[in-house]
Parts: structure tokens; C-alpha cells; sequence
């Protein structure tokens, strides 16, 4: 494995206080490589989008060490570089974009808050390496379909050229076909730009197309870490990832 751009060491996330603190993350390692994709699958509930909200600077208390590229994130605050390095795309993207807002406002906006210059060129390259073209410059969310909306989130995420992504369901709002455009389009990202994922799904199918490694979460922790080619074999450690690999090939037979 390359060096390790993300470093995660006993991560614990919770929720407020006694009586009624939940704890989410229980104690959590991982190491992801420059360059690689990596998944994080597991029932509802266990904790997956709270690690990304860590790593993002948003998880509200936590303990443990997170480093990127050799900087750790302490408490909530991030410094300005580590905020340009991390870069997050959210699962709904009629949500995550404001209504009122050019695709145009949206992208110059950022690139202006991450310090970029050459504003009106990177627009247009942005567009155009999301798939969408400059045509689509002046249109309003309303204006765009759910798969391009997400095209628009994703040049936002790319705006400061950051060198870690992550992804939280980021094609589970969509239709079958334009989620597998969208993971597509991530997947020819990644390899252009070098970048390194993180992304979250309950979609065994859909980590497998995009990550090369996976953990399993279950009850706020790591129950696995396996390879796509183990995920591919159906070959894991826990019985509980066993389940979940025969559950999610017996949805597909049915879909199929
Ligand atoms: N802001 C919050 N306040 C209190 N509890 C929360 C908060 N956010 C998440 N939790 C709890 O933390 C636990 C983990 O939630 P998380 O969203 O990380 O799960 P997940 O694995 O991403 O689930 P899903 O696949 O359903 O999105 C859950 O029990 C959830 O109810």
C-alpha cells in the first residue's frame, strides 16, 4: 500500500449526554492509501455517515486522532488547508444546492472562498470535467435533472482541488442508470485527478464498483476489512459481512 493519506486512530463520536448519550463510533481504526477507494457499508444506524461527519470537521464531540495528510484535525476546527484537502459530496443533491443559485454562483462562490483565481476558466473546466458543458453555466437547480444536480455537487466538491473526497450516498437519491453515470463519472474522477475517496453506502453493489477496499460497520464499529476481489469471492471473516454479501446477491437475482 502507498503512503497512507488518511489515518484514523480510535475514533469515538457521540451524541449528547447521560442519560441519553448515543454512542455512534466506538472506537474505530483505519488507514486509507493516496489514490485508493475506499468503502464503508453496514446496517442503518451503524455509524457510517457520523465517521464521514468526523472526518469532515463536523461530528459535534469525538475523541481520538484523525490525521490527512500528515495534519491532524483537532476538535471541530479546521484549519484552511486542511478544508481545501477534505471535500465532502452529499447524498441528495436537491438538498445540498440552493435553490436561488446559478451553477455559475455556486462554483464561483467556492472557488473564490478557496482562494482560487482564474475563476472563469476553472468554471468551464469544472463543467466540462463533470460531464455537463458550459451550457449548463446559468441554469437553476430547478432546471437541472437529479443527475445533473449532482454533477453540479461534485465540481463544487472538486473546486479547491482537494485531495481526499468523501462520499456519502452519493447516488442513492437517484435512478438506477443515472446512478451508475454518476459512479462512473467518480470513478474516471478519481483516476484523473488522483484523488482518494471515502464513501459511504448501504449498496454493497455500488462499493463494489467504485472502492477497492471496504470496512463493514455494525454497532459503531469495524467488524471487517476486506478487498473488493474478497467482496467479488463472497469471502469475509464475519459471519455478519457473510450475511450481508448473500443478502445483497440474492436482491440482485431478484432484480435481475
Ligand atoms: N445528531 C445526532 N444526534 C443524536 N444521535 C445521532 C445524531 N446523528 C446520528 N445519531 C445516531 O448515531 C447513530 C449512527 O448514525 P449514522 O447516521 O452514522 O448511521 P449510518 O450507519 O450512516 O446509518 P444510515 O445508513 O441509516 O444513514 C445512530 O444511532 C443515530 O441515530
Amino acid at each position: 500500500m502507498s503512503a497512507p493519506i488518511l489515518e484514523i486512530r480510535d475514533l469515538r463520536v457521540w451524541f449528547g449526554n447521560p442519560p441519553d448519550r448515543v454512542d455512534a463510533v466506538k472506537g474505530v481504526d483505519l488507514t486509507v492509501a493516496r489514490g485508493e477507494s475506499f468503502g464503508l457499508v453496514g446496517e442503518s444506524g451503524s455509524g457510517k455517515s457520523t465517521i464521514l461527519r468526523a472526518l469532515a470537521g463536523l461530528a459535534p464531540t469525538w475523541s481520538g486522532t484523525i490525521t490527512v495528510d500528515g495534519e491532524s484535525l483537532r476538535g471541530t476546527r479546521r484549519s484552511p488547508a486542511f478544508h481545501r484537502r477534505v471535500q465532502m459530496v452529499f447524498q441528495d443533491p436537491y438538498a445540498s444546492l440552493h435553490p436561488r443559485h446559478t451553477v455559475d454562483r455556486v462554483l464561483s462562490e467556492t472557488l473564490r472562498l478557496q482562494g482560487m483565481d482564474d475563476i472563469d476558466r476553472r468554471i468551464g473546466k469544472l463543467l466540462d470535467d463533470v460531464g455537463l458543458g458550459r451550457g449548463f453555466r446559468f441554469r437553476y437547480p430547478h432546471q437541472l435533472s437529479g443527475g445533473q444536480r449532482q454533477r453540479v455537487a461534485v465540481a463544487r466538491a472538486l473546486a479547491g482541488e482537494p485531495a481526499l473526497l468523501l462520499l456519502d450516498e452519493p447516488t442513492s437519491a437517484l435512478d438506477v442508470s443515472v446512478q451508475a453515470e454518476i459512479l462512473n463519472l467518480l470513478a474516471d474522477l478519481r483516476v484523473e485527478r488522483g484523488l482518494t475517496y471515502v464513501m459511504v453506502s448501504h449498496d454493497l453493489a455500488v462499493i463494489g464498483h467504485l472502492c477497492q477496499r471496504l470496512a463493514v460497520m455494525q454497532g459503531g464499529l469495524i467488524v471487517d476489512q476486506l478487498t473488493a476481489d474478497d467482496l467479488r469471492a463472497g469471502r469475509a471473516d464475519s459471519a455478519y459481512t457473510r450475511e450481508l454479501i448473500a443478502a445483497s446477491r440474492s436482491y440482485a437475482g431478484r432484480e435481475a
